[in-house]
């Protein structure tokens, strides 16, 4: 699988779990739980992925970054986003002239 075929394959999986069995799918609790619980989860996935680059542990960061991309998948799926909108917004910003003195004006 492309990259593109991964993070197609995982909304799709994602988004069949909704409704879904609680007691056999993780993803599925998560539904339940709720768009609060969901975001609750990216947040403290961003913060582990955060401290574990402060910490200067690349390999945390590759799995702590796979937790995060993976709850913001399912926030995305939980708030009707396709992957595609937020590829196509990078993609927008790419094009977009003057886009990194805006960035540096903020830091
Ligand atoms: N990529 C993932 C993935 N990454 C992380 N996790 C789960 O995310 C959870 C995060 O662990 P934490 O300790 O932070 O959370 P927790 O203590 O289990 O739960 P909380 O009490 O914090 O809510 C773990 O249970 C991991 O197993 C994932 N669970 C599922 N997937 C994908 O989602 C698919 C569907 O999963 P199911 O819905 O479980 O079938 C799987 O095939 C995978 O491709």
């Amino acid at each position: 699988m492309n990259n593109a075929e991964i993070l197609d394959s995982l909304a799709q999986v994602i988004a069949a779990r909704k409704g879904g069995d609680t007691s056999r799918s993780y993803v599925a609790k998560l539904f339940a739980k709720g768009t609060k619980k969901i975001a609750q989860k990216v947040g403290e996935e961003g913060v582990e992925t955060a401290l574990a680059a402060v910490a200067g542990d690349r390999d945390e960061v590759i799995s702590e970054s796979a937790d995060l991309l993976f709850h913001l998948m399912v926030l995305w799926s939980q708030m009707d986003v396709a992957p595609e909108e937020v590829l196509q917004e990078l993609a927008r910003r790419e094009g977009v002239s003057g886009i990194d003195e805006k960035n540096s004006r903020k830091d």
